[in-house]
């Protein structure tokens, strides 16, 4: 499990605000203007009390007016603009809210194939920074009320010295509360990090209690009572992981707070002392009883304000730690450009694969060669590790040990980018894209998904030619019910849309498919395997690529120029259907024979 290092190339403050630019810098700029300058306006109207006081005291009518005056503009202008900068101030929210999801998606994006996503250190980050997005998305707007509250205290503390500089003590005072808001903010952005893999276990309870698709099983083997126990078991550890921090940071806090309550008593008794000896005048009086209230409020106000941004920092400095792990992984990538046709094809040489955090091999010792302008079947019994040879193939993993080279290159070496781009698949656990019909076929060559001829080429390739006709709207149907209208499609359904998808790219060097007929009914299978694997041959002809297969139903093997018979992780046995037939105590012609008797 990887620890994130702390980011170190930029500030998470500097980031926050940046990402509240990027998405509306005026808004974003407006909002610290007003709310950096509104609380003084408060300050202010105290100090021209203090001038109303004093002036009516001293019967100066001339500074009585100004005075009046100053209020009623000072409290036009901060009435005026409350509206308009909470607008603003929304509008920088819910415009960095969208700015930071395209964040936490681009960086996803980003870390070379899925090992990285594998990791539960990487995943944990990756999930906690889910969860504190909305402390991002306000992060320019703590920043705007921090800026405010800082303002304003200054303004305060000029005026308190200018009536007794002994009263500045007041606002330091204020600073024991702010350091222990800081330390506790730390202290539970810690709990959280040590919470999450609870928290991430409760949430796949929730995800699989919850869900429609799970809802069968669970009804049918009485699950729900045990996923609710283990559901509480999880969340309660990693509630009693924050609340013991919570609790721990309250006494602190108090204990800091109660010290300047203590000074703000002091504070009082001082200035009515001085007052009753006529050393300050009445205004003075007042002046001083506002502003010293005005600064508990203040203080309260600040500490609040500052904890808004320390919980934006802490999910800043996750953005910034979790870019930078993904730069680092992406520049530890490889560059090169691989070749856009095969002559020669791919080659493995004593490759050894271990999933990250696992200690047992997949696959060991694999040597082999898949020519130029072959179709491969891949065959073997659950978890012998076909579906891991894909993977590899497709650049989504590296092997732990040797190589693999596309003609004579080192995969290693090259852009994991440009690969997958030379290459298509159908994975076994394929993706339900629930958009239109254009776009979910569409995905697997999006420069390629607004060609209506293409697509439907692909469609018909993939078996749902009849499925899409079927559909209302045909190609701009919706897919899934994430829509009103969308429709929803059987396993198989599903499966021949992702098997369309597989057929976009014009010409790639590799098309790998995953157990790309398993949910299609047997009768199918066999009719639209044959016809795929016979079109896909011409189209990674232009490339003089590869196609292979991975199938549980070995009569469709012999469709193979090469059948690999994987078997724990080995290579087991090598050739053709004929060869592999003819030799008596191999694998596979035990395997082919009992299929036969069974589908007999
Ligand atoms: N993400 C993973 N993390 C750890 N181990 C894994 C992971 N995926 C697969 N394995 C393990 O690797 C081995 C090979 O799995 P693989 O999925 O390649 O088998 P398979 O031949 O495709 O099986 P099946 O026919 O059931 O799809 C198995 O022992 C499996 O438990």
């Amino acid at each position: 499990m990887t620890t994130l290092p702390a980011a170190r190339r930029r500030s998470p403050l500097g980031a926050a605000i940046g990402l509240s630019l990027e998405a509306d810098r005026r808004a974003t700029l407006i909002t610290f203007v007003t709310f950096g300058l509104r609380p003084t306006v408060l300050v202010l109207v105290f100090y021209l009390v203090k001038v109303i006081v004093d002036a009516a005291a001293a019967h100066d009518t001339g500074a009585l007016a100004a005075g009046v005056a100053g209020i009623a503009l000072a409290s036009a202008l901060a009435v005026g603009s409350v509206t308009y900068s909470i607008e603003q101030s929304v509008r920088m929210i819910e415009g960095t809210a969208a700015v930071v999801d395209r964040r936490l998606m681009t960086l996803i994006g980003r870390l070379p194939g899925v090992a990285h996503l594998d990791d539960p250190g990487v995943r944990d980050q990756i999930e906690v920074l889910r969860q504190e997005r909305v402390h991002l998305s306000e992060g320019g707007d703590a920043f705007s009320l921090v800026l405010g509250a800082t303002v304003r205290a200054a303004v305060t503390g000029v005026i308190l010295a200018m009536i007794q500089p002994v009263l500045l003590l007041l606002p330091l005072l204020a600073v024991p509360p702010l350091l222990a808001t800081r330390r506790a903010q730390r202290h539970r952005d810690e709990a959280v990090g040590r919470a999450a893999g609870a928290a991430r276990l409760a949430r796949h309870l929730l995800a699989v209690g919850a869900s429609p698709a799970a809802a069968k099983e669970l009804r049918l083997f009485g699950l729900g009572p045990h996923l609710r126990a283990r559901h509480a078991e999880a969340a309660g550890a990693a509630d009693r992981e924050v609340t013991r921090t919570v609790w721990r940071n309250l006494i602190a806090t108090s204990a800091a707070s109660a010290l300047f309550a203590l000074g703000y008593c002091a504070a009082l008794m001082f200035v009515l002392y001085r007052f009753t000896r006529g050393q300050v005048s009445l205004g003075d009086v007042i002046l001083t009883l506002g502003l010293v209230t005005s600064v508990s409020t203040q203080l309260n106000q600040g500490v609040q304000f500052f904890g808004f941004l320390q919980q934006a920092l802490a999910a800043s400095r996750r953005l910034l730690r979790l870019e930078e792990y993904a730069d680092r992984a992406a520049h530890g990538a490889g560059e090169g450009v691989p070749a856009e046709r095969l002559t020669d094809g791919i080659r493995l040489e004593a490759v050894e694969f271990r999933y990250p955090g696992s200690d047992s091999r997949a696959l060991g010792d694999v040597d082999l060669v898949l020519p130029a302008g072959s179709v491969v079947a891949v065959v073997g019994a659950n978890g012998a590790g076909k579906s891991t040879l894909i993977k590899l193939l497709a650049g989504l993993y590296r092997p732990t040990s040797g190589r693999i080279t596309v003609e004579g290159t080192d995969l290693a070496s090259v852009d994991a980018d440009l690969w997958h781009r030379r290459t298509s698949a159908c994975f076994q656990d394929f993706s339900r894209l629930e958009f239109s019909v254009r776009h979910s076929v569409g995905a697997g060559s999006p420069a390629l998904a607004e060609d209506d001829a293409h697509v439907t080429r692909a469609v018909e390739q993939g078996g749902a030619a009849g499925l899409v006709a079927g559909l209302p709207g045909g190609l701009a149907a919706h897919l899934g019910r994430s829509y009103d209208d969308g429709v929803d499609l059987s396993g198989g359904e599903w499966q021949r849309i992702a098997l369309a998808r597989a057929r976009m790219r014009p010409a790639p060097c590799l098309l790998v498919l995953d157990e790309p007929t398993a949910a299609i009914d047997p009768l199918a299978e066999d009719a639209l395997l044959t016809a795929y694997v016979r079109a896909a041959r011409q189209t990674v002809a232009r490339s003089n690529g590869i196609t292979l297969f991975a199938s549980h139903r070995l009569s469709t093997a012999r469709l193979a120029d090469l059948i690999v018979v994987v078997d724990q992780g080995r290579i087991a046995q090598l050739g053709v259907h004929e060869d592999l037939m003819a030799q008596d105590d191999g694998i596979y012609r035990d395997l082919y024979e009992r299929q036969s008797r069974a589908y007999a």
